[in-house]
């Protein structure tokens, strides 16, 4: 897959069948509709492109609003480029691109820039300056500029949208195994190992504190996960603490994972981890010796779990 930073980057003068979206978190309902993209360009000898922006639109336009996602924009380029698409182009998103007329995007990018012979979007989408086009001006230009519009269905879009809002909501509950079922793939967070206040150590759970560089990335709500994690090539499995540690004092979230049958120095690391189940719920214990207890009573259940699922 070859990707620009930038529609004007691109610079091919093959045709391409061209679908456009933010794709967020890259689904199973998005991966129909890249299928559908790359078998079409596979058949029509186009080349497959799919245009996407940074940061996302609402992250620009409603700036008040603290928007988080499933995926960075790293992560969503490593997916997309796992589904065989020929061409990622990330334009950045900006009050000047977002004032662009219909007429100006459809012609100056779509047409001038990706050379789009098909276009591949849903039948609600809406585009230039204040949203104000649609579809059916989308075809109206495509008589113009010789290029043909496929519409995606009501029911096909459908399932994207809800398995968007459902692997958010899933996350935001706690709900892992729902959230995966609808990604396809285990929901990730990844970051540098930071040192924290070395408490960890001193009941026998040493933690790996979890650094994310990307502030919009949504993490599960606070509690007690079960997690996997490949550390240089080998694969551990964790028990991962989201919150703000109140036994202790703490008041600022962390994300710390004690990795089990595991002895080594993570310090400045780049380590991502997989979440695979929720335990519990995150609490205030009455001292450091029952945290110790309880978190015992975590490995126990983890053990168990990754047991049965062999
Ligand atoms: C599996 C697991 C479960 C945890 N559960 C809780 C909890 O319920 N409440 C809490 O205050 N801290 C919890 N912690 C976080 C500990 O308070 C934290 O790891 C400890 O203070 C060490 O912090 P340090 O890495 O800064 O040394 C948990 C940690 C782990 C690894
Ligand atoms: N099994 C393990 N799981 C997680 N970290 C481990 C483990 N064994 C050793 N470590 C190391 O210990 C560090 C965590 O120790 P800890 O006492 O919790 O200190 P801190 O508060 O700095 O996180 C990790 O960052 C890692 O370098």
């Amino acid at each position: 897959m070859k990707k620009y930073s930038s529609a004007s980057a691109y610079k091919n003068d093959h045709q391409s069948v061209v679908t456009i979206g933010t794709f967020d978190g890259v689904h199973i309902g998005h991966k129909a509709i890249l299928k559908r993209l790359v078998e079409t360009a596979k058949k029509e000898d186009l080349d497959s492109v799919v245009l996407t922006f940074f940061p996302h639109p609402r992250m620009v336009l409603q700036q008040n609003v603290d928007i988080k996602l499933l995926t960075t924009i790293d992560e969503r380029t490593q997916l997309l480029e796992n589904t065989g698409l020929g061409h990622l182009i990330i334009h950045p998103f900006t009050h000047a691109f977002s004032r662009l007329t219909a007429l100006e995007y459809v012609r100056d990018i779509l047409v001038n820039s990706l050379k789009a012979k098909k276009i591949i979007i849903g039948y609600d989408h809406r585009f230039g300056r204040n949203r104000n086009a649609n579809i059916e001006d989308l075809k109206e230009f495509g008589k113009t500029y010789n290029f043909e519009v496929e519409e995606i269905s009501a029911k096909e879009l459908d399932d994207v949208a809800v398995s968007s809002t459902k692997i958010r909501k899933a996350l935001d509950a706690g709900d892992i195994e729902t959230a995966n079922n609808y990604l396809g793939y285990n929901f990730m967070i990844s970051g540098e190992v930071v040192r924290g206040k070395a408490i960890g150590r001193t009941i026998n759970y040493p933690t790996a504190n979890l650094n994310l560089k990307e502030t919009y990335k949504l993490v599960p709500k606070n509690g007690v996960y079960i997690v996997q994690s490949i550390i240089e090539g080998e694969k551990f499995f964790g028990i991962t603490s989201v919150g703000t540690n109140p036994t202790v004092g703490g008041t600022k979230k962390t994300i710390e994972t004690h990795f089990l049958d595991f002895n080594k120095d993570l310090y400045e690391k780049k380590i991502g981890i997989e979440f695979l189940n929720y335990i519990r719920e995150e609490e205030t214990f009455s001292s450091l010796e029952v945290l110790r207890q309880e978190i015992l009573k975590d490995e126990m259940f983890a053990k168990q779990y990754l047991k049965e699922r062999e």
